[in-house]
């Protein structure tokens, strides 16, 4: 792999390597762009099949922060870290502490929160090191675990994608396909539950999966089945670029509208959806809810004011159809204009030299 051509492709400003032989500790951080404040975004432990893997997803996903941050009207830029490794064996305090020492190393340019595979605890680790995280006990003053909150997003904007397809944004007796039951997904089918929504779900978590079975009636398929499901809504609640060559002429749903990170495998794909007349809410606008409230920490938290401003997603998604029918171009790409348009106006106006410049980080000291 071409280290400093893959940074070129989308202008990235660092890549960072950390490793500690003791703990087993084998972070990549990369910082996307920070135009708009220090970079934000979680740390996904996952058993990557190769060191190249682990790069690309956290250049993909660093990347996506920075739109999702933009796009949520944060003022933070966009950064994530992957730790390769299996999030069920290999961790250990050492590892998360020595994890939040190389964030404290930077300062400040990076702040991290939980991804798959990390928790509330791993968070608390890193913190005994460094203030740049989120996502920590509520006994800290913090707002803890973001994924409920993420789910609340996701269902708003899974309402606003309904009242586009079908004019109307109940969901009751609405047919959803849930691929991946896990943290998010799991607060989602809560709310889809109660409000009548037929559920169909999957996970390679067997545990997972009936958990949802027994709290929310929910039917189940295979994993593979699940893009071939007869359903009103498919919601990817797992991981990335599952929306590909090989799946997308399999969706018989109207709407796609989940949380996971980087569902379209290629841009491409975007624009196959939009000539499909699928209803697509772009994942990096409907599924910011957590880092919504994680950033709030920063301020001060205040659960209101972050689940107002969560809430807000509904009017996001609605602004991002608009534009998409205005503009004639796939919600995803008015997503990205909506998004790039807020970081070049704000590069222009940051750029007159201050002394002692406000950021989010100098606003609230913890
Ligand atoms: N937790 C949060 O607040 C946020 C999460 N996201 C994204 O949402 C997605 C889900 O996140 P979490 O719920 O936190 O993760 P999680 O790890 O708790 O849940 C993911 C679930 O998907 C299942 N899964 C993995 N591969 C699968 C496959 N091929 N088929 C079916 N199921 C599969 C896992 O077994 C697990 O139950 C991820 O893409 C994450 O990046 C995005 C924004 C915030
Ligand atoms: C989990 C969030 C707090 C941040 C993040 O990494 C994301 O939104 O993907």
């Amino acid at each position: 792999m071409k280290i400093f051509e893959s940074l070129g492709k989308y202008d990235y400003e660092q890549l960072v390597f950390c490793h500690d032989e003791s703990s087993g500790l084998k972070a990549i951080i990369a910082i996307h762009d920070t135009t708009l404040g220090p970079a934000l975004g979680g740390t996904r432990m996952w058993t990557y099949d190769s060191e190249e893997d682990a790069i690309v997803d956290a250049l993909r996903l660093a990347r996506g922060m920075t739109y999702k941050n933009a796009a949520a009207g944060l003022n933070l830029g966009g950064g994530k870290t992957v730790i390769i490794g299996d999030p069920k064996k290999d961790k250990n305090e050492a590892m998360f502490r020595a994890f939040g020492r190389f964030i404290q190393g930077l300062n400040g340019r990076y702040i991290t929160a939980e991804d798959v595979g990390t928790t509330v605890e791993d968070m608390d680790l890193i913190h005994e090191e460094t203030r740049f995280v989120t996502g920590i006990s509520p006994a800290f003053g913090s707002s803890g675990n973001p994924s409920p909150v993420t789910a609340y997003g996701c269902y708003m904007g899974m309402k606003a994608a309904a009242e586009e397809a079908f004019g109307d944004d109940s969901l009751e007796g609405k047919t959803v396909a849930v691929q991946g039951v896990g943290h998010v997904a799991y607060h989602l089918c809560k709310y889809l539950h109660e409000e009548g929504a037929k559920l169909i779900v999957t996970d390679i978590n067997q545990e997972n999966m009936q958990r949802a079975v027994r709290d929310f009636d929910a039917e189940t398929v295979d994993p593979d089945r699940i893009y071939d499901v007869d359903c009103d809504i498919f919601s990817p609640c797992a991981l990335g670029a599952i929306i590909n060559d090989d799946t997308i002429d399999r969706l018989s749903c109207r709407v796609i509208a989940g949380s996971a990170n980087n569902q379209l495998k290629e841009d491409k794909h975007g624009d196959i959806l939009y000539e499909k007349g699928i209803v697509y809410t772009p994942d990096y606008v409907i599924n910011a809810g957590g880092v919504i409230n994680v950033a709030d920490e920063l301020i001060g938290y205040n659960r209101d004011r972050a689940m107002k401003k969560v809430e807000g997603i509904y009017q996001k998604i609605q602004r991002i159809f608009e534009i998409s029918k205005r503009d004639h171009i796939p919600s995803n790409q008015a997503a990205d204009r909506m998004a790039e348009e807020r970081i070049q106006s704000m590069h222009h106006s940051r750029s007159t030299f201050l002394m002692n410049e406000r950021n989010i980080l100098n606003m609230v000291t913890r």
